[in-house]
């Protein structure tokens, strides 16, 4: 089937060579053409170009768009969005004045989560999550990574898992799924990580590894969490499985996940509030990308990342939602980006490739998303009619997002 989108305001992200990610001063380019029109054969892009030269094809449905913009979905490469119920009397503690930190210390914060999703079944979880797969695709993302860690025993990681694999299977979004049993230490384990860390090996990585459940493997590489020591022994042992590496670093302090991510050669290394001349001369030269969660550090009210300094010195950077319970309570990729622009003082050029090329590359996904180029799959997100792609992080509330297109298909957004 043949689908040729007409009368483009603007299209953006186009590629004619592809590229894996954008890094530095790049970023603030964004390839993009004007009064433009698209092709789409089956879930694949065919071919784009200006309206003075379009083609018209024999049979082919036709979409005019005209006073639209067009642009890839988003690549939400960090989400917890598999969880159950809700967090918010823990964020009336946070506005009375309790840190992130102390509410994990007393057994708040992920266990609370924990706790509740011990209590969930596996097809009450799949229902809770889906409606949160459905609202992020009216927002326009159309992959998404999502992470266990509110488990913190085999059975529930497993379940966490079997819930994403299953929203994997019955919804149009593209999904990649990360193992994060080394999300917190249970109470139980308080007084011997080690022996945590050890079932993480040889209990939970095994089980994950023969159920087939995830692409990618994460640690809480922080102060109060995990140590660089537990975080290496869980890294080497997912590897020998074929997980790869996608580390929180660096939220609470100079944690030094980030230099153990980089070593073990992470696709990621995220939240990043905490970075100095060492960490970004450890991330340069690297494949990691540097990925930051401005939904967390607004939520939290913390140290925001030094995101310039990043960019400056070469380095490439994606964004993403990090949709929580705890930390994120939105998937709302739009607001990410206008966070970025408004606290990060990024532009809407350097926001819209840390949304899209560099997030897809920060899911292993940058072959086939994240970008308007031949090949690609058709993932598109058509906006109402506005003046720019400057308005879209600009109108910060605003739902600017008319159609989603994924795979090829318009999506019924009702
Ligand atoms: N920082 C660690 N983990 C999550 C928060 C999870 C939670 O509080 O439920 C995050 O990425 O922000
Ligand atoms: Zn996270």
């Amino acid at each position: 089937m043949v689908t040729l989108i007409k009368n483009i305001k603007k299209l953006i992200q186009t590629e004619d060579t592809p590229r894996k990610w954008v890094a530095g001063k790049e970023m603030a380019n964004l390839p993009a053409i004007d009064n433009a029109w698209l092709m789409i054969e089956d879930d694949r892009i065919l071919d784009f170009g200006t309206m003075d030269n379009c083609p018209e094809p024999d049979e082919a449905s036709e979409i005019d768009v005209s006073g639209r913009i067009v642009m890839p979905t988003f690549c939400d490469s960090h989400t917890h969005l598999v969880y159950a119920g809700s967090r918010e009397i823990e964020y009336g503690d946070k506005i009375r004045g309790l840190s992130y930190e102390e509410i994990a210390k007393r057994g708040g914060g992920i266990l609370n989560s924990t706790k509740l999703l011990a209590q969930t079944s596996e097809d009450d979880l799949y229902e809770q999550a889906l409606e949160r797969i459905h609202e992020i695709i009216g927002f326009g993302t159309g992959a998404v990574e999502i992470k266990s860690g509110y488990g913190l025993d085999t059975e529930n990681e497993l379940k966490m898992l079997r819930v994403a694999r299953r929203l994997k299977e019955t919804t149009p979004i593209h999904i990649k799924t990360t193992f994060l049993g080394a999300h917190s230490i249970p109470m139980e384990y308080r007084n011997d990580q080690t022996k945590f860390v050890d079932k993480v090996i040889n209990e939970m990585i095994p089980a994950v590894a023969a159920e087939e459940l995830a692409d990618y493997i994460d640690v809480f590489c922080d102060k109060g969490f995990f140590t660089v020591e537990d975080t290496e022994r869980i890294l080497m042992a997912g590897m020998k499985y074929g997980l790869i590496g996608k580390i929180h670093a660096n939220e609470l302090d100079y944690s030094g996940g980030i230099q153990v991510g980089v070593k073990y050669n992470a696709r990621s290394v995220d939240h990043l509030e905490f970075v100095g001349p060492e960490e970004i001369k450890a991330l340069q030269g690297s494949e990691t990308m540097p990925t930051v969660l401005p939904g967390a550090a607004f939520f939290l009210n913390m140290k925001l990342s030094p995101v310039r300094e990043m960019m400056n010195a070469g380095l490439p950077l994606a964004l993403a939602s990090d949709y929580n319970p705890g930390s994120s309570p939105s998937g709302n990729m739009k607001f990410i980006m206008s966070l970025g622009c408004i606290n990060y003082k990024m532009t809407p050029e350097e926001v819209i490739n840390a949304t899209t090329l560099n997030s897809a590359y920060a899911m292993g996904l940058e072959e086939d998303l994240g970008s308007i180029a031949k090949g690609k799959i058709a993932n598109l997100i058509i906006t109402k009619p506005i003046p720019s792609y400057e308005y879209l992080p600009y109108a910060y509330t605003s739902h600017l997002v008319e159609q989603v297109m994924l795979n090829g298909e318009l999506i019924n957004l009702d």
